[in-house]
């Protein structure tokens, strides 16, 4: 089951209550389609994975939800109609793309909740919006840098029919995610605004435990999100565990909305060989003693990002007093 009843205004404080108030986000969801064996060495990235492996796509969501996730992110995070076009499909064909990628994780809800019969638990299903450096498909979105020429209108209108496409499919949310710098969040903030009836949370990321990657103040990001009467969470994710912490008090200081937080392993990206620099990533379990400080100091969602896996997520489970006890995780 999902929300049904839930409005923009309660359905982040409905679910939470109902989830013991902390809820659990999946995990890297790219990563680990690769750990089944897809290449995605491909600009679409992840989104690929719609077209080669819909079945790959789903068995990863419902690995998810066998780990204890209670929100289930999309593969639409680097799917574009502009992306697909460069594939040669039409407009129509990338649109249908978008929808497929939220039909998918809505089945797989439907099969795990049918699997876990009167056990079933509230599940939501997040349409990713990833940002406009995520299609340019070179590390963009660790950097943040669109160049002197960029501006608000070319990010609205590169994002404006994806959004409402998404909109449209019906997810719980709408994931504005890995979002790198400031004009982008008002990018986004802005076309919530255009009759958008989907809540959102946008998530940001930093490299330094201080500001977005970009350099811009991660502050003024999260008071573009708190002004926003659609966004239902502010967080930030694809970051290294060592930053959160502090990350997790700036944000507190500039909104009261709901603290997401799904890092990273903390490995570095290389965007040429579209490969994980494996030196500087934790293992789960330092990862997972993190946790319980994280909610401590004020998040309410927790999941995990990048070259994290199903494994991370039950480690979560298991650490959160919230949830000891409440379901098997063998
Ligand atoms: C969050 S990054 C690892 C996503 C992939 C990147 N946009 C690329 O195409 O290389
Ligand atoms: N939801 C995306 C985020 C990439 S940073 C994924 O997990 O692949
Ligand atoms: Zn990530």
């Amino acid at each position: 089951m999902g929300l049904s009843n839930g409005t923009v205004d309660t359905l982040m404080s409905d679910f939470l209550r109902k989830s013991g108030g902390v809820a659990v986000i999946d995990g890297g969801f790219a990563t680990e389609l690769e750990r089944h064996g897809a290449d995605l060495n491909d600009p679409l990235w992840s989104a690929k994975c719609l077209l080669t492996s819909p079945n790959l796509v789903r068995q990863v969501h419902l690995d998810y939800l066998e780990a204890g996730a209670d929100i289930i992110i999309t593969a639409s995070y680097q799917a574009t109609i502009q992306g697909f076009e460069a594939k040669g499909f039409t407009k129509q064909e990338g649109e249908a793309m978008l929808k497929k990628s939220v039909d998918i994780a809505r089945e797989a809800r439907d099969i795990y909740n049918k699997k876990c019969g009167e056990s079933s638990r509230p599940i939501l299903v997040a349409a990713s919006v990833g940002s406009y450096g995520a299609y340019l498909a070179d590390g963009s979105e660790y950097s943040g840098d669109y160049g002197n020429a960029m501006n608000l209108e070319f990010l609205k209108s590169f994002h404006r029919r994806r959004v409402q496409v998404l909109a449209e499919s019906c997810p719980d949310l709408i994931a504005f995610e890995t979002i790198p710098n400031k004009l982008e969040a008002k990018a986004f903030a802005e076309l919530l605004e255009e009759g958008i009836k989907i809540p959102a949370w946008f998530s940001f990321n930093s490299k330094d435990g201080v500001n977005v990657v970009s350099g811009d103040s991660l502050t003024e990001c999260a008071k573009i999100a708190d002004s926003c009467k659609k966004v239902v969470a502010v967080g930030i994710n694809c970051t290294p565990p060592r930053f959160i912490s502090g990350l997790i008090l700036a944000i507190k200081k500039a909104t009261s909305k709901p603290i997401l937080i799904y890092p990273n392993s903390g490995e570095t990206y290389d965007a040429e060989i579209k490969q994980w620099v494996k030196n500087t990533g934790v293992a789960d379990v330092d990862f997972v003693s993190y946790v319980n400080k994280w909610c401590e100091i004020g998040a309410s969602l927790i999941g995990g990002c990048c070259r994290t896996t199903p494994n991370t997520i039950k480690a979560i489970c298991r650490t959160l007093p919230t949830r000891s006890g409440s379901m098997s995780l063998a």
